[in-house]
């Protein structure tokens, strides 16, 4: 099933769970607005080259829109949808004040030097500059894209605009970036995880823990569930695999990735599959890369007790029947990593404001917020006698359809 149709799927089931009008499922599932440019730059050798960029903007009844932006080759516009609209449900359930939207650029940012990189993102700003804004939506980074992107994006926004660094975040700290947004969405995946396993008297501590994806969000997950006393088994990334049942040392992988570009060729541990690697055997799975990679063909297969969804939208709803049947506890993407988002709203607040927090209180604010997030979420569950990405969808729905309600918004 593509993430188009897995969303919307999961959107109505709990429209339905709600009993939303059928009017108001309607406005609500409709993207307010969708852009789609064409950036052409010159490549360093003098060719031209161009690419197709989008923008989702999915809903703004609860403020801003707010959402990552994606370099990745697959790129497609129903993806960009699907995340543009689980932005919305993220960021209802985190309960920040905020929108949903996502875009990216159909590109593979390994083949791009760093200055092709730099034009791209300039050409896509300069074609989106009007349509975005401190107000309005706010981009941050995802997939392939990194602080610089956005510091390229806010020196663009900019140019038009006037000095604007509420315009992005996950900006470079240099800039007004946050403290500790970097690992967010790793560290927020921590706190998320130590919710749910205190529902079934468990900690971190001895937990086997396998994580597909070391980049942003994976290798941060990694490092903070390893330093609870987390035993990461297995790890992968687009270059390779890699497995030691005794644990990896997440700081010698760091270290190697940095040398490497990736975990290939790492030496504390055996090369396997990267394609086995969900199936690995473990307690903890923590897909971080790509969408749709659990799905009706490897979920009976998965041995993993608890999935953590660092990755957003890595579960098809097939795949959720199975893995319900066989008793794997799913914490969903809209809830597990929305530690990222918050940490961007915290970037927004004080960049409003003109106050930067320390570190330590960014961090208190955000374990607050995912406990909050994943307590508010448990009791939907109990509310709908629902599964937790039910639970989690409900929520986020109810809070957009009220405030949607609450404007005077609904055909
Ligand atoms: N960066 C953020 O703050 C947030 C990111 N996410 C989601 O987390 C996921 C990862 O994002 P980032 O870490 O930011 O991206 P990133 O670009 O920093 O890292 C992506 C990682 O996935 C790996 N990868 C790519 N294709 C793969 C494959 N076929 N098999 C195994 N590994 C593969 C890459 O090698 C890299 O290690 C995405 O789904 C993203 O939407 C969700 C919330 C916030
Ligand atoms: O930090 C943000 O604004 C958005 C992060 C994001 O794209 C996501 O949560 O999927």
């Amino acid at each position: 099933m593509n993430a188009l149709a897995a969303t919307n799927r999961n959107f109505k089931l709990a429209a339905r769970l709600l009993g939303l009008d059928s009017k108001l499922e309607k406005s609500l599932l409709i993207p307010f607005r969708e852009i789609k440019v064409e950036c052409t730059i010159p490549k360093d050798d003098g060719t031209l080259a161009s690419f197709v960029g989008f923008r989702v903007q999915h809903d703004n009844a609860r403020g801003p829109m707010k959402g990552g932006i994606r370099y990745h080759p697959e790129v497609d516009p129903d993806e960009v949808n699907a995340l543009a609209q689980l932005m919305t449900w993220k960021t209802a359930v985190a309960n920040i004040p905020y929108g949903g939207a996502k875009g990216g650029i159909g590109c593979n940012p390994g083949d791009l030097s760093f200055s092709e990189l730099e034009r791209l993102t300039r050409v896509f700003t300069q074609k989106i500059h009007d349509l975005i804004g401190v107000h309005t939506d706010v981009p941050a980074p995802d997939m392939g894209t990194n602080p610089q992107t956005m510091a390229w994006i806010l020196d663009e926004y900019s140019k038009f605009h006037g000095y604007s660094p509420a315009v992005v975040t996950g900006k470079p700290i240099d800039l007004g970036g946050s403290l500790g947004r970097d690992a967010a969405t790793g560290r927020g995946v921590l706190f998320a995880t130590e919710a749910l396993l205190k529902e079934y008297g468990k900690g971190i501590a001895g937990q086997r823990i396998v994580v597909q994806g070391f980049g942003n969000v994976g290798s941060w997950a990694a490092q903070l569930l390893s330093e609870q006393g987390g035993k990461i088994v297995a790890v992968s990334d687009i270059t390779g695999a890699i497995k030691n049942s005794s644990g990896i040392d997440i700081t010698s992988l760091l270290n190697h990735v940095k040398e490497s570009r990736g975990v290939k060729g790492f030496s504390g541990g055996d090369s396997i599959d990267p394609n086995s690697i969900l199936l690995e055997d473990c307690d903890i799975l923590i897909p971080a890369a790509l969408g749709g990679v659990i799905n009706r063909d490897n979920a009976k297969d998965i041995k993993a007790k608890f999935i953590i969804e660092a990755a957003n939208h890595p579960t098809d709803p097939e795949a959720d029947e199975i893995l319900s049947k066989k008793g794997v506890v799913v914490l969903p993407d809209i809830l597990a990593n929305s530690g990222g988002v918050t940490v961007s709203y915290f970037e927004w607040v004080q960049n409003i404001q003109g106050f930067m927090w320390d570190e330590d209180k960014v961090n208190a604010e955000l374990k607050t917020y995912m406990t909050k997030g994943f307590k508010d979420v448990k009791e939907m569950c109990k509310t709908h006698d629902c599964d937790l990405r039910m639970g989690a969808f409900s929520l986020g729905v109810n809070r957009v359809a009220r405030a949607t309600l609450l404007r005077g918004w609904e055909a």
